[in-house]
């Protein structure tokens, strides 16, 4: 049944993103649905974290429209753009963990945009705040790790609290930028479970960086494959073979080229 047209919560529409004389994004055109995760593949320096970035409206955009939550990023004023950005959290490869921290004020952190003054230290927080960040703690697992500090935690660990940091947000859409990058298959297999569980029972729409197509064609509901800068593949996961995908790594001339560009789910 085709998805009705109110849930789409990301749409770009012709997006050219350009760095100089580098063209990074060139005429994307991407609806994402709320509660997909959908998996950008594509060669390194495809455009797969521009793309990310100018979802969140981190980089302006050339020419095209993005239009996140029904909000227009390339064009919308400097405030709505800081309330769009609270409902949608980022996910990086590196965690970005504050290591001296406890994973509790970690986690903490991720409600700070509800406040309206800053807090040092997990006990200045609000009660109610407290039990949140230890319940998110607990969606991902480490419940028992609250008190320990961040930088003494396993990779995976720590990306694990980064998703309930994530999580402490309350958003609406989750970019997440190669979360497994730094992690082995066990751990990378734990965070993509992690991942598509908030997509699917949270309501969260969830858009992922990859490079192993093993892992998006087993977690994504959809992968989309960029090259150079255009999207060249765009597919529901389910029924895709690794044959399927594995084209947008090769450059290929034009007329031997052997993908086709399918729309969307
Ligand atoms: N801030 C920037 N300044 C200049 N060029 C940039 C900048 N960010 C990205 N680029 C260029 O844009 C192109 C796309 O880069 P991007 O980082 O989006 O690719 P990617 O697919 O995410 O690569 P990777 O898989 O290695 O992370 C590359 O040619 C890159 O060098």
């Amino acid at each position: 049944m085709p998805t009705p047209p109110n849930d789409i919560v990301i749409s770009a529409r012709d997006v050219t993103k350009t760095f100089g004389s580098t063209t990074a994004l060139q005429n994307v055109n991407l609806d994402v649905h709320r509660s997909e995760m959908l998996v950008l593949l594509g060669l390194s320096g495809s455009g797969k974290s521009t793309l990310l970035r100018c979802i969140n409206g981190l980089h302006p955009i050339t020419s095209g429209s993005v239009t996140a939550l029904g909000t227009r990023i390339d064009s919308a004023p400097a405030r709505d753009v800081r309330e769009l950005r609270k409902n949608i959290g980022f996910i990086f490869q590196h965690f970005n963990l504050v290591g001296r921290l406890s994973c509790l004020e970690n986690v903490l952190v991720g409600g700070l945009g509800r406040l309206r003054i800053p807090r040092y230290g997990t006990l200045t927080y609000p009660k109610s705040m407290r039990i949140e960040a230890l319940n998110c703690l607990d969606r991902v697992g480490l419940a028992d790790l609250a008190e320990r500090r961040a930088d003494t935690l396993s990779g995976g660990q720590q990306q694990r609290v980064a998703i309930a940091r994530t999580l402490m947000q309350r958003p609406s859409i989750v970019l997440a930028d190669e979360p497994v990058a730094s992690l082995d298959p066990e751990n990378a297999g734990v965070v993509m479970d992690l991942l598509q569980r908030v997509c699917t029972e949270e309501q969260l729409t969830v858009v992922c960086t990859l490079h192993q197509v093993d892992l998006a064609l087993g977690w994504a509901h959809r992968l989309v494959g960029l090259r150079d800068g255009e999207v060249v593949l765009d597919r529901p996961a389910s029924g895709l073979l690794r044959e399927d995908v594995m084209p947008i790594y090769q450059r290929l001339a034009p007329e031997r080229d052997a993908l086709s560009v399918v729309g969307s789910t």
